[in-house]
């Protein structure tokens, strides 16, 4: 909770100032004066918690709160309005559109600090069970729920940065045959030992892998160019090599093996989207296939 993020919309100085003093010591707080720099700081910042004023100059609170809730990025944030205005119509209205809780100016430093407390333990909570929905029971890595929302922030992140991001598609060979011979148990086994393997041999913190489906992994790497991209998916075929799984009724190798598609968005295409991406790099690994397995194969 000591780490939690609280953005203040406020135009007002005085009450950033003193908002401020009232959170800093617990709190991040960063203090925007208008909606479009609140949405603005929200591009490229997460934020556990926005306090929002409801008359500023340019679109009011209300206006800001609505786009706040129908935008799925910023929908889930909690939002407790700090207002002036104290009909019960005005708190009314706030609730309505989705604000989680209505504090009137002027303010106690105490009430507002219990308010903001209890907001952001009903977050922990949401967080840690969207957390659970978003891995996979089995090998304790991100699903493909969570690629996919990963996936289309990355992109967008991308497109706007004008910035490089590659797509590696990693399938474990004749793995089926795996099943058949050693049992679903052992099959279930080295699903987890390969998961483990790939994560941990991500080089870069913003390097993203997650299960795909089944036998099928899928890595997200976002600022890499094909070079990096392949070095990485060269580097995971060796390391999979290199966790000497038998695998007797292999007809490439006597150990595990996987093979790996890839593929690279260079930041500067506004025509392809993110599925082009996808469909390119499983285009790599049918290639990867065809070629005899045990390998990557880039495909642009
Ligand atoms: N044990 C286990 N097996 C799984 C799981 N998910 C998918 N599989 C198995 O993975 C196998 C995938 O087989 P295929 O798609 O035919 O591919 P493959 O045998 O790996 O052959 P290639 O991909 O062409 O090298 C199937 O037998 C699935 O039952 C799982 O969670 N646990």
């Amino acid at each position: 909770m000591k780490s939690a993020k609280i953005l203040i919309v406020d135009d007002d100085e005085l009450n950033q100032v003193i908002l401020t003093k009232t959170l800093t010591p617990q709190y991040q707080v960063h203090c925007v004066n208008d909606a479009e720099a609140m949405f603005a700081w929200l591009e490229d910042n997460s934020v556990d918690l926005i306090l929002l004023d409801i008359m500023m100059p340019g679109m009011d609170g209300y206006e800001a709160l609505k786009q706040l809730k129908h935008d799925d990025r910023t929908q889930p944030i909690p939002v407790i309005i700090i207002s002036a205005n104290d009909s019960s119509g005005d708190e009314a209205k706030g609730l309505e559109l989705g604000a989680m809780d209505y504090i009137t100016k002027p303010f106690g430093s105490a009430i507002v600090r219990a308010r903001v407390k209890n907001q952001l333990t009903i977050k922990q909570k949401n967080d840690l069970l969207e957390m659970l929905a978003s891995i996979d029971g089995l090998t304790e890595i991100p699903n493909r729920r969570y690629f996919d929302e990963h996936f289309a922030r990355e992109w967008r992140r991308s497109v706007r940065a004008g910035l490089p991001l590659s797509v590696l598609l990693i399938d474990i060979d004749y793995f089926k045959r795996y099943n058949d011979n050693y049992g679903h148990q052992k099959g279930d086994e080295c699903l987890k030992k390969v998961a483990s393997a790939l994560v941990n041999n991500c080089q870069r913190g913003s390097d993203f892998i997650a299960r795909y489906g089944g036998e099928e992994f899928v890595a997200v790497l976002p600022g890499s160019e094909e070079d990096t991209a392949m070095a990485l998916a060269n580097k995971l075929c060796r390391v999979i090599r290199e966790l000497n799984i038998p695998h007797i009724d292999s007809p490439i190798a006597e150990h595990i093996t996987i093979s790996i598609g890839a593929t690279t968005f260079n930041g500067d295409n506004n025509d392809s989207c993110e599925m082009a991406l996808i469909e390119n790099a499983d285009k790599g690994m049918y290639q990867a296939k065809k070629a005899g397995r045990n390998g990557a194969v880039f495909h642009s």
